[in-house]
């Protein structure tokens, strides 16, 4: 080639790279209420992985994905990752795995898409304004249990691919998918599935994203780290059946109280674990750690109004957000075999499991975690001199993850989001888990990055979870750097959506 085609090819390539953009996101525009439509039908399948009754619809969902991707040519495959035993001893089984690819070019890099579509428990009576599983839109946001978490993240990745396709553009990537069903429980099965095919499916993988979180204010972000999660069952068991408690009360030891004596001995009132060796496990907070937090954008005030708390545990910034993201917690979930329906049941219940969980972070380990919590759990329960029995298992023993943020992954993942917003992305991390993020970086030994399409208000696990229409649109484009150079109006409107 002679040096003046050459320049004109260089001079000209701005050019059609602007027009692609701007034909990306046009098609992308143009498609919103097929995306929505999409998403409607995903949000319609009560894909709950914490309720045993509601496996075959966490069965169907799986297959709807898969045929998804068959459809639009892509290589899928559902691998069954085999059987679990609840703690009653039933044995059921798990949720197949779906996994594609779109393209095997060798040339170009490969980046590995992860993403769930099985929801936490959701009802109306639980407080919802519309019915949780009939995606309802109102003032621009999508309502519907697992809108945010994850179906709306997962389907906008698949419509991204969709959309290069349909524009006969190639792809600039190969593109695989890691799509399961059981991430709200642990992920029971994917570590060994990801381990057994390590050498086959995830060999060429240079990449993993994830995009299962929010951002943190109205600024874009990127996360670099989660928290684990050690989640345990605490029963303790008395009387052969409930009693009257009129009848009873007063000659029996109630395994209740014994309960809440124990599940109160796990925390202070202003935050203190008080399982021996668990703080003390905590890595330190760096000079460079409580910089970084410093310089995030987060408005206290917003939060403390947007969550509807009239005191937070911590009043200024770094403290919150390390509290947040980097020392672990412990929360209460519920108490299965007390009474909690309307009304004056006056039992004594014969039986309860309480539910409670610590979330983890680096340099814990939950199998440590596991035996200090039993332990001190009947140490505590056995100053009570009780003549009840308690019973501790871990039923959940997530690790957490931690990316290096220096990886070229980032400034990648910078780069993508100043293309779509004109800003930097604040680097945050994550107070969830992804229970299978640290398997990912540990047995692929590639770097993972978290690119949040969601708002910290988006109600996830909670009464009306949404998803706002823009973010759906937004996280295509950011992920497929094909926008327009000026998108201030894009940015302004997400700002909206995201507050
Ligand atoms: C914000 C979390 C990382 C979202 C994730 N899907 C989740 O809810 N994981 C389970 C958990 O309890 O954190």
């Amino acid at each position: 080639m002679n040096p003046q085609t050459l320049l004109l090819i260089l001079l000209l390539l701005p050019a059609a790279r602007a027009f692609q953009f701007t034909r990306m996101a046009q098609y992308v525009d143009s498609h919103q209420e097929e995306y929505v439509e999409a998403l409607r039908d995903w949000v319609a399948i009560e894909s709950d992985s914490s309720n045993v009754l509601k496996r075959p619809d966490l069965h169907h969902m799986m297959e709807v994905v898969a045929q998804k991707l068959r459809l639009m040519g892509g290589t899928v495959e559902l691998v069954d990752i085999g059987e679990q035993e609840l703690p009653n001893g039933q044995i059921l089984a798990l949720p197949k795995v779906v996994t594609a690819q779109f393209g095997n070019d060798t040339s170009k890099h490969t980046v590995c898409v992860y993403g769930h579509v099985d929801v936490q428990p959701a009802k109306l009576e639980d407080g919802w304004n519309t019915d949780p599983y009939n995606l309802t839109e109102i003032n621009g946001h999508l309502y519907g249990r697992g809108a945010s978490d994850n179906k709306a993240p997962v389907l906008a990745w698949i419509h991204a691919v969709g959309a290069y396709q349909a524009l006969h553009m190639d792809l600039p990537v190969n593109v695989k998918f890691v799509i399961e069903g059981m991430e709200e429980t642990g992920s029971n099965g994917l570590d060994a599935m990801i381990l057994a095919q390590r050498n086959t499916f995830f060999s060429d993988v240079d990449y993993i994203i994830i995009s299962d979180c929010g951002w943190l204010s109205r600024r874009p972000a990127l996360t670099y780290g989660t928290r684990g999660n050690c989640y345990f069952f605490a029963e303790v068991k008395g009387p052969k059946q409930d009693l009257h408690s009129g009848v009873y009360g007063g000659s029996v030891i109630e395994p209740m109280t014994d309960l809440i004596g124990i599940l109160d001995s796990l925390i202070s009132p202003s935050g203190k674990i008080q399982i021996p060796g668990i703080r003390e496990a905590v890595a330190p907070l760096t000079d460079e750690e409580w910089k970084m937090y410093q310089d995030i954008e987060f408005d206290l005030e917003n939060y403390k109004n947007k969550t509807g708390v009239s005191q937070l545990m911590y009043d200024n910034k770094v403290d919150l957000l390390a509290h947040m993201w980097r020392y672990p917690t412990v929360s209460i979930h519920g108490i299965e075999g007390a009474f909690s329906d309307p009304g004056t049941k006056t039992v004594i219940p014969a039986k309860v499991t309480g539910k409670f969980s610590i979330r983890q972070v680096p340099n814990m380990d939950p199998a440590v975690v596991k035996t200090q919590v039993t332990d001190y759990l009947h140490s505590v329960f056995g100053k009570r001199k009780s003549p009840n029995k308690l019973k501790v298992s871990m039923v959940i023993g997530a690790k957490p993850w931690l990316a290096n943020t220096q990886h070229p992954l980032y400034e990648a993942g910078k780069a993508a989001v100043n293309k779509v917003f004109n800003v930097d992305p604040d680097l945050i991390r994550e107070g969830g888990t992804i229970p299978i993020a640290r398997t990912f970086q540990d047995v692929t030994g590639k770097s993972i990055i978290m690119i949040p399409i969601g708002g910290f208000d988006d109600g996830l696990h909670s009464q009306n979870e949404k998803m706002s229409r823009l973010d759906i649109l937004s996280f295509i484009m950011i992920h497929f750097l094909k926008l327009q150079k000026n998108n201030k109006h894009r940015r302004e409107q997400n700002q909206h959506a995201c507050l």
